[in-house]
């Protein structure tokens, strides 16, 4: 038997034991070294050759990703580790580290239970490194430190132990203020990486060396002998004396929790239904006979399997060729194939038990997010996975050639499954296709894969920046009327208050319709008023809709229709038909038909809607644009020039600071005006700065610009260049 076929059989029996398996992710900001680790782990597992990791990227499987050299797309490896003499299965996830391809770590959170948390040495702590760790503290996901790199302190920075124990300590404590802020309430101090215990490692993924305390009492190695080690040539004796893969995964066996640890804290976390039910218990004590219980993490589409989903079993056993039940598209599905993942491979094992991370294919109707269950016990859904960020910028696509439509729209539906953070839609208008997405070369690697993977010739337009629409003041009370004129709601807007919009946008507080009173709690805890609080009914695009009406009679009968009115106007606001967020709408009065008859969807949705639409424009409308956080590192000549590029990008300087010859600078940028920054910073400093971004959020347009870009954005949506005034919507 090959060393591969026994490590399948080795995986197919620990599948069985869950306290033998973690499910870890891996995950940092872009360059810090995720692949190379991942790629040494498997290299390290016999899964690619040890000559190729590092530049085979064998995590990095689709052209695009070896050919850019970042990680796109999250991918997956089984593999097993042997500690303290027993085996185990680890199940990894590398996930990328741009800022455009967020979307992709929040959903690996899903799946694993543990993550690696990579931190380059040299740069220490960046942008992105806190907000993974804010994605997996979210999903309850346990972290654990590896400092890479560490060979760079030596070789270029020519550190001694002392300096070098300094800036070791200086991203471990820096990184221990984040878990305290941003972890579970309960898991604050339990959680924070311990350097005595070994939750903490340092080394060099490229040089294929790592080190912890338990290694350092074991070979009795302290950092001042690696420091001579490096200085003396010696340093490719380091990888047989510190292995990576040894020192990494015993940290990840002993210090992330196995599933059915995890599943007793995640599970109550991330599904809502009764714990105490057979499913729930069958969760809760990872029983692999119970109901199959499993949330979809990430679809591919293959050219010869189709579509591969990516599913994280949290009860039962996944079964080839059994029937599944898809709980929020409400299809029904034949399994084709169930295993697990090797880097580029699957290995198809027929059958996947509760607390594993499986492969699946045959399932059509898969897209990231949807719960699966067995088609003879329907389950309630998983929570949605929240993404930290949202579309910002948007491109038009058409086919190049007219017979081609169909395609595209096929091809569209497939690409936005595979990539949840990806909206289309069509404009009604124009009938162009709109892709939207988190950045510009998010749309560019996306658009580039429809033309390369899918074969599909396609036109591309320049990119577009979403807006949003919002208030600045309170509206008087609107009278909206229904076409009979029997039916009339009284209404008013305002901004909604930043604590409650700000939780919204965390997501400390989530949308959706209210159907307990305990939610009000919640609400009332970040200051809303009391009685205010129990009458909210939809929570929606941060935006809330609050009965404040007593003894209406019917009003129950039109509740829905009212809230179904409400989120499709806030979807197209009546400024620029962008989506209105950040609205606090009061409903109180209304008049109701006596007969059901006149009180249908025909009438009451064009009175809710108008009514909006009319408090929106008399509470002085706003366009809100997207911000990027830009942080440049570049020698101190450079800053001058920075500044005043940032400035002309109607940008703002929020800190500057000085190490040594480099200057440090934070800024904040309208997406609008970053096209091209990537070349114009280089020549800005020579060649010689470094930048990266972070998503800040939605702000408002300076007033000036409003008018200008309103009449843009409806041009191009052909709409009348000038929005309508309230009494447009009265009549
Ligand atoms: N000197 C040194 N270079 C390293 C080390 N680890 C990674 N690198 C280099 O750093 C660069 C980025 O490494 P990757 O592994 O692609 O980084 P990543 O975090 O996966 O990046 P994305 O996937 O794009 O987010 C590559 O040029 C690596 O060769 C290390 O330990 N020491």
């Amino acid at each position: 038997m090959s060393r591969r076929d026994k490590m399948i059989a080795k995986i197919k029996e620990l599948m069985y034991k869950p306290e033998y398996i973690r499910n870890i992710g891996i995950c940092a900001h872009i360059d810090h070294g995720k692949t190379t680790l991942s790629d040494n782990l498997l290299a390290g597992a016999g899964l690619i050759s040890e000559d190729l990791a590092g530049e085979a990227l064998g995590m990095d499987t689709k052209k695009d990703e070896q050919e850019r050299g970042i990680t796109i797309d999250a991918a997956n490896a089984s593999m097993v580790q042997e500690y303290e003499g027993e085996q185990y299965l680890i199940n990894l996830i590398d996930t990328p580290g741009h800022v455009d391809f967020g979307g992709d770590v929040t959903r690996a959170m899903r799946a694993v239970d543990g993550a690696v948390v990579v931190v380059c040495a040299v740069d220490g702590v960046m942008p992105q490194t806190e907000t993974v760790l804010k994605q997996a503290l979210r999903e309850n996901v346990k972290p654990v430190l590896f400092i890479n790199k560490v060979d760079r302190l030596i070789n270029e920075l020519k550190l001694g132990p002392e300096e070098l124990l300094k800036q070791l300590t200086s991203i471990i404590v820096e990184v221990n203020a984040l878990i305290k802020s941003l972890a579970p309430k309960d898991k604050k101090n339990e959680w924070m990486v311990n350097v005595e215990e070994g939750s903490v490692a340092f080394g060099s993924a490229f040089k294929n060396w790592a080190i912890n305390i338990p290694k350092m009492q074991e070979t009795k190695f302290t950092f001042k002998d690696i420091i001579d080690y490096c200085n003396e040539g010696k340093e490719d004796e380091l990888k047989q004396l510190l292995p990576l893969t040894e020192v990494l995964l015993n940290m990840v066996v002993k210090h992330l929790p196995s599933p059915n640890v995890a599943q007793v804290y995640r599970v109550p976390k991330i599904w809502d239904g009764d714990i105490e039910s057979e499913v729930g218990q069958t969760m809760i004590k990872m029983s692999p006979d119970g109901p199959l219980a499993g949330m979809i993490t990430n679809v591919a589409v293959d050219k010869h399997a189709g579509i591969v989903a990516t599913c994280r079993i949290y009860g039962g056993t996944l079964e080839k060729s059994s029937e599944i039940y898809l709980v929020g598209s409400h299809g029904k599905a034949r399994v084709q194939q169930a295993g697990i993942f090797m880097g580029a491979e699957t290995i198809d094992t027929g059958k996947v038990p509760v607390g594993n991370i499986a492969y699946l294919t045959g399932v059509k109707g898969a897209s990231a997010g949807e719960t699966i269950c067995s088609a003879d016990c329907i389950i309630d859904e998983f929570e949605p996975i929240d993404h930290i960020s949202e579309p910002v910028v948007t491109v038009a696509v058409e086919a190049k050639n007219t017979k081609d439509l169909p395609k595209l729209i096929e091809v569209l539906r497939q690409v936005s499954k595979e990539d949840p953070t990806i909206k289309v839609e069509i404009n009604e208008t124009t009938g162009e296709q709109l892709i939207s997405g988190m950045g510009e070369l998010h749309l560019e690697v996306v658009t580039n894969r429809i033309i390369n993977d899918k074969k599909l010739e396609i036109l591309v337009s320049e990119p577009i920046i979403v807006y949003k629409e919002s208030v600045l003041g309170h509206s008087p009370v609107i009278e909206g009327k229904s076409p009979n004129k029997h039916n009339r709601f009284y209404i008013d807007v305002q901004p909604l208050d930043k604590p409650l919009y700000d939780a919204l946008i965390e997501g400390d507080l989530k949308e959706g319709r209210i159907k307990t009173k305990e939610t009000a709690q919640d609400f009332i805890e970040l200051g809303m008023d009391k009685e205010e609080a129990r009458r909210v009914w939809d929570v929606y695009n941060r935006s809330m809709f609050i009965n404040m009406t007593r003894g209406i009679q019917y009003l129950d009968e039109v509740k829905e229709l009212l809230l179904e009115g409400f989120e499709a106007a806030l979807k197209d606001g009546p400024l620029a038909n962008e989506e209105a967020v950040g609205l606090k709408f009061i409903l109180s009065d209304a008049k109701l038909h006596e007969d059901a008859v006149h009180r249908g969807p025909a009438q009451v949705l064009p009175a809710i809607k108008k009514a909006i639409y009319a408090s929106i424009m008399s509470a002085n409308p706003c366009l809100l644009e997207p911000i990027q956080k830009v942080f440049i590192s570049a020698p101190l000549e450079y800053m001058g020039n920075c500044n005043k590029d940032i400035q002309n990008r109607r940008g703002r300087i929020i800190g500057q600071e000085t190490k040594g010859v480099i200057a440090e600078m934070d800024f904040e940028v309208p997406i609008a005006k970053m096209f091209g920054f990537a070349g114009d910073i280089r020549s800005a400093t020579g060649g010689k700065g470094d930048f990266s971004t972070e998503m800040k959020g939605f702000e408002t347009l300076p007033i000036y610009l409003q008018d200008d870009i309103v009449r843009q954005i409806r041009t191009r949506k052909g709409l009348s260049p000038e929005p309508y005034g309230p009494e447009h919507y009265s009549a």
